[in-house]
């Protein structure tokens, strides 16, 4: 349906405008490759490019109007323009009008932190399928509508995307969206004019500093999801965090919060955590549940949070999270013939992986003759992100495993060897020992299980879900889980 400029501009301050406000507009792009006739072209500052550069280009293709925050030297006569203070905010709110508010019509809920995202919004996603409702999910592993899967590029895609695929949700029937929200976005105004019913914080550690320059930056990248929230949502943070109470500092949300320590609307303790699962005591209720790790029970806690906070029943609550199993590429087991335990995770940062690590050996028990399970980790850091972890993770792994394989995860454009090095740097004298540098992931995993014994843990962390690793610009079909099984099957223990 298209919409005339004047109605779409509403709820967006002006400096100023050329051209009739008149203009019907039929499409709404930040992308000048998708302009024409009847486009609205959004020019946004990006950090490499500036979507300003291309104001020609979207004209030349047909557009019929410009918003941008520096108007061009010369305009042409047909054309509408608008100058705004911040264009991506802009794009959010007139994305928004343009497809009717398709956030308001549905509960979207949002989930930020460092770690926990992904996995805190699949299970919110499953959960409130095994409910009853049909839901959508937009996340790093992939986009849903209900039974639907949609391939995606972003943990949170970009302003018009998500509301494209609001719109596609609501059509499906669906009542619930549960989405993350990454710091990135926030940023980048990538939630602009979402009407959230909730938002939850996970957690925050060091993590993409190379994009954000500070952690306080960071924090406040994080934060600016809160203090959008409306009167009408609800504000879940984890109190356990020591950012958790900064998160509620000036949203007018409702404030709710989750803790295993301490008091808070929803508290749990773990009661048991065996390789078999958590059973937990949640407001007075005592729960098995198939997830494992005091990870996962945090995130339990969230997801039975904001459940009940939405409004549904917690005991039902509690019977359908009991039989959820975890998401793909999250503590994901494959197990051997001869019972050597793989367990691949997306763990990516210092954080994640010392959490992983903990877990497994809070799980691991020694056999009747004493013998207790080494645990070899397998891991790499990503090339063209944040260098500082590279050593932490490093000396991580070896002060939590027995044995180490430094190996390549997605180098990207860098030198595989010269990431390695530098996470060589954070291995202890002590551990040289212990430690192999083999680059090739393939190699690194073949190797981790010729070295294992029966009972024995192998974690193999990083990539998670991912079925892909990029080596200079090529994504080459990789699947830590499939690479595993091979192994398990050439060296005999499948
Ligand atoms: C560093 C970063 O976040 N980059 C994002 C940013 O790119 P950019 O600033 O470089 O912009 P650009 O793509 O060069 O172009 C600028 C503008 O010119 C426009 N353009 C560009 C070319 C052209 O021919 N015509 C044209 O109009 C573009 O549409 C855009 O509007 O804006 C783009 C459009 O939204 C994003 O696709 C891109 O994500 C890149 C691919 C990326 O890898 N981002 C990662 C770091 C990211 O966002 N990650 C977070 C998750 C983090 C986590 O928690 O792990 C995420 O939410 O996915």
């Amino acid at each position: 349906m298209p919409k005339s400029l004047k109605d779409l501009l509403y709820k967006v301050s002006l400096l100023a405008t050329s051209g009739s406000m008149d203009a019907q507009i039929t499409n709404l792009t930040m992308d000048s490759r998708r302009a024409g006739p009847g486009s609205l072209f959004v020019a946004i500052r990006g950090s490499v490019t500036d979507g300003h550069t291309f104001i020609d280009t979207a004209i030349q293709q047909g557009a019929s109007a410009i918003l941008c925050e520096e108007l061009p030297a010369t305009t042409v006569d047909q054309v509408a323009y608008i100058q705004v203070q911040n264009s991506a905010r802009a794009l959010g709110l007139i994305a928004a009008s343009f497809y009717e508010q398709p956030s308001q019509k549905l509960k979207l809920v949002g989930v930020t932190g460092t770690n926990g995202k992904t996995s805190v919004a699949t299970l919110l996603f499953r959960l409130f399928r095994g409910l009853g409702y049909r839901c959508g999910l937009l996340s790093t592993v992939q986009n849903q509508i209900d039974d639907q899967v949609i391939p995606t590029t972003h943990t949170t895609p970009d302003v018009v995307t998500i509301n494209e695929l609001l719109i596609r949700m609501l059509e499906a029937g669906c009542t619930h969206v549960f989405m993350e929200v990454s710091s990135h976005a926030v940023v980048q105004e990538r939630i602009a004019g979402l009407i959230f019913a909730g938002g939850i914080f996970t957690n925050i550690t060091h993590d993409h500093l190379d994009f954000h320059g500070t952690f306080d930056n960071y924090i406040k990248a994080k934060k600016g999801f809160f203090d959008q929230l409306p009167l009408t949502a609800f504000a879940l943070t984890n109190v356990d965090d020591k950012r958790g109470l900064v998160m509620l500092q000036n949203t007018v949300a409702r404030k709710e919060s989750y803790s295993l320590q301490t008091l808070a609307t929803y508290k749990g303790k773990v009661l048991a955590d065996s390789l078999f699962g958590l059973n937990m005591q949640i407001d007075d209720r005592e729960v098995w549940f198939k997830l494992i790790g005091r990870f996962n029970a945090y995130n339990l806690l969230a997801v039975y949070g904001a459940a009940v906070l939405l409004g549904e029943e917690a005991e039902e609550v509690l019977t359908q999270l009991s039989g959820l199993t975890p998401p793909p590429g999250r503590f994901e087991q494959v197990i051997s013939d001869s019972n050597i335990v793989g367990i691949v995770d997306y763990a990516h940062t210092p954080d994640a992986l010392q959490n992983v690590l903990e877990t497994i050996d809070g799980i691991r028990h020694g056999d009747e003759a004493g013998h207790r399970p080494q645990v070899i980790t397998v891991v790499g850091c990503g090339g063209n992100r944040d260098a500082a972890k590279r050593p932490i993770m490093a000396e991580i792994a070896c002060k939590l495993s027995d044995r180490v394989i430094l190996t390549s995860d997605n180098p990207r454009n860098e030198d595989p060897m010269a990431i390695l090095e530098q996470m060589q740097a954070g291995i202890p004298p002590v551990d040289f020992k212990k430690t192999l540098t083999i680059e090739d992931r393939r190699d690194a995993i073949l190797q981790a299980v010729l070295l294992a014994q029966p009972h024995d843990i192998i974690l193999v962390a990083g990539k998670g879900h991912e079925t892909y690793q990029e080596i200079k610009g090529v994504k080459y079909d990789f699947d830590d889980r499939e690479v595993l099984r091979e192994a398990f099957a050439n060296a005999g223990n499948q």
